[in-house]
């Protein structure tokens, strides 16, 4: 049985919960439950606070889960990044008072407040700088005006709560983080079929399916705007000079290929949403 630690608060925990889901896998109805068996599937979950999640499976107490990238680097634990989840996207970067910090060295002997102080303590050491850290739960914008450090290290994603605080960035970029999947040292024996459910849903939300009709002299040319994954799926049609077309398409790509295909000779163009998927 494949024990999965899945965040139970906080902006990753939604769309964790969403995937696994869509993943075929049992959710809790209940936000207050903390352990689910789901044993059509043969897994457990543990709804964990997300920052504990890379403890919990680097320690081997858990096998698998999701968490951030900028969570797990910051918690040191043994636990290994397997894929990335392409949700919960952010860098993680300095910021200071509008014009009084360009480069890193500029921190040298300041007070940076960050809730990541592993992370951040990391990249200090690496660049050579020493700086005090001041260790906050939340809300580390707000460090400054309040007078607690010089600048902070935090995760940014519109930049909005920056601006808001009077901050900007400065120095190079700490880390690009998003939602991973995490595995224990001792690679679990159920992770490879967990891994290819998530991969589908990640491939069902990318793309989508597009079929047309083509006068069939006109198909290397279509094939080039839109290739498909390994190769579009051709099939007759009744007028043997016209052919029906099938073809993946990644879901941002959608209306300009429309385009370029009628503007071909395609016609009868049709898109559909992809519900699952095992590439
Ligand atoms: N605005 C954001 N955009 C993208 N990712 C974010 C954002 N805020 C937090 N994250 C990511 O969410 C994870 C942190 O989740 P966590 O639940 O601990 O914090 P939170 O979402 O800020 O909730 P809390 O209110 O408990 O602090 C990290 O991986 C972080 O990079
Ligand atoms: O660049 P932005 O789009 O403004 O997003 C980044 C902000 O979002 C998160 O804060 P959250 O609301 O989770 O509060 P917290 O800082 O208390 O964790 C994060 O910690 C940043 O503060
Ligand atoms: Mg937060």
């Amino acid at each position: 049985m494949l024990r999965i630690a899945v965040p139970n608060k906080g902006s990753l925990a939604e769309t964790a919960a969403l995937m696994l889901d869509e993943a075929g896998y049992a959710v809790r109805k209940d936000p207050k439950v903390l352990h689910l068996l789901d044993s059509r599937n043969d897994v457990e979950f543990f709804y964990l606070r997300p920052r504990d999640i890379a403890t919990y499976v680097g320690s081997g107490a858990l096998d698998v889960g999701i968490t951030g990238r900028d969570l797990l680097l910051d918690s040191h634990s043994e636990a290994t990044e397997v894929a990335e989840l392409d949700f919960a996207r952010s860098t993680f970067r300095f910021a200071g008072p509008t014009g009084r910090f360009s480069e890193l060295s500029d921190l040298e002997g300041k007070r940076l407040a960050t809730s990541y102080p592993g992370l951040v303590g990391d990249f200090l050491a690496e660049a050579g700088v020493t700086s005090t850290l001041v260790k906050l739960d939340g809300a580390v914008e707000s460090a400054v005006q309040l007078g607690v450090a010089d600048a902070v290290a935090d995760v940014v994603e519109t930049g909005s709560s920056l601006r808001n605080a009077g901050l900007e960035i400065f120095g190079p970029v700490i880390l690009r983080s998003s939602a991973v999947l995490v595995t224990s040292p001792s690679v679990p024996a159920g992770l490879p079929t967990l891994l290819r459910r998530l991969q589908g849903v990640l491939v069902a939300r990318q793309f989508v399916l597009m079929d047309y009709d083509l006068p069939v002299a006109l198909l290397e040319q279509a094939t080039v705007i839109a290739g498909g994954i390994e190769s579009p799926t051709v099939s007759p049609l009744r007028d043997p000079e016209w052919v029906a077309v099938r073809v993946m398409v990644r879901r941002e790509d959608t209306n300009s290929v429309m385009d370029e295909l009628y503007g071909l000779g395609a016609r009868a163009i049709l898109v559909s949403a992809i519900h699952a998927a095992r590439l």
